[in-house]
């Protein structure tokens, strides 16, 4: 069993165990013939991933990595709030006539901001401080941009980075960690995507910057089961497991905006089954 399967197994008992439902009270997600989609949800979910142990890829079923690695570099990369540039159609629900998805994630990252070294946006102040300033407590994005919430199609969710720099006694390579902040998370369609993006780039900024990918810390605010996804989800917690994949970038590059999706290899990935039609709620 990967390490991530059981984090996964875990979170996904306590919340149908222990979680409280939203059933019968005011909520905005709907399903796509208009019915209320109500949650199951445990307030405040920690969970913790060691990539210098294995990928956190669950095996359950498969997470579709390499388009879960072209939406991350669709964000923190090309920028972008435009799906004509992603290679999925997870965002068209929520895209405009042009494909905009409004003023959120890629846009917000885009954005050029007012430092004493000069005019960065958010990815390049990172970049810059993991060069410069390595033990800086100062490291992190924040895309949940107040003044322009009305202007995004639908709330950051992964809202927040925060990197950390930490040393091992006998490596001469510093070691990246990062705390991953969101305030909200679709448990079946989207926890383990998101876990995998945060980790590529983690890996990413870390071999860019010369370091080792350390620990992701993933703390989610409201995680949640929606209703038409339980029974989905009690079928598969109890399907059998396998050992994580070996996932690896390109050692050959070396700026962040050099890496494409072809720059990603994910070998031995043996999964379950894919549950077919996940409903989304929009
Ligand atoms: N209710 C809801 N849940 C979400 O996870 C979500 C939203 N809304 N709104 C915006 C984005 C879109 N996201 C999504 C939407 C769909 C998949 C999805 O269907 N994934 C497929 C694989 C897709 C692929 O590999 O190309 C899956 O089987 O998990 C993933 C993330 C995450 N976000
Ligand atoms: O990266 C993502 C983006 C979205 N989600 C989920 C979390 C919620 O189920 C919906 C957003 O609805 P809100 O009412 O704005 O919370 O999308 C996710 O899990 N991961």
């Amino acid at each position: 069993m990967s390490y991530a399967d059981q984090v996964f197994i875990d979170m996904c008992r306590d919340i149908i165990e222990n979680g409280c439902s939203t059933e019968g009270e005011k909520v905005r997600p709907q399903w796509e013939d208009g019915t209320f989609a109500y949650t199951v949800k445990k307030f405040g979910v920690v969970n913790r991933y060691d990539l210098t142990k294995e990928f956190p890829a669950i095996t359950l079923r498969r997470t579709g990595i390499k388009s879960a690695f072209d939406e991350i570099l669709w964000i923190w990369q090309k920028k972008s709030n435009n799906i004509r540039d992603l290679n999925s159609h997870i965002w068209d629900e929520w895209a405009d006539g042009d494909g905009s998805i409004g003023k959120a994630y890629g846009y917000q990252l885009g954005v050029k901001h007012e430092y004493k070294e000069g005019m960065m946006d958010q990815v390049d102040r990172v970049l810059y401080d993991l060069e410069n300033n390595p033990y800086s407590r100062r490291i992190m994005t924040n895309i949940y941009v107040h003044q322009d919430l009305h202007e995004m199609a639908l709330y950051p969710c992964a809202y927040s980075m925060t990197f950390n720099v930490t040393k091992k006694p006998d490596s001469p390579r510093l070691t990246l960690n990062a705390v991953l902040n969101q305030r909200s998370q679709d448990v079946l369609a989207a926890n383990n995507w998101n876990v995998c993006q945060y980790a590529l780039l983690l890996m990413m900024f870390a071999q860019v910057s010369g370091m080792e990918a350390g620990e992701l810390l993933h703390v989610i605010a409201d995680a949640h089961i929606y209703d038409r996804h339980i029974p989905l989800v009690k079928e598969l917690i109890s399907r059998e497991t396998h050992d994580a994949p070996v996932v690896r970038l390109n050692p050959e590059i070396r700026s962040f905006y050099d890496f494409t999706v072809d720059d990603l290899s994910v070998e031995n990935y043996v999964t379950g089954p894919q549950i077919k039609n996940i409903p989304i709620a929009v």
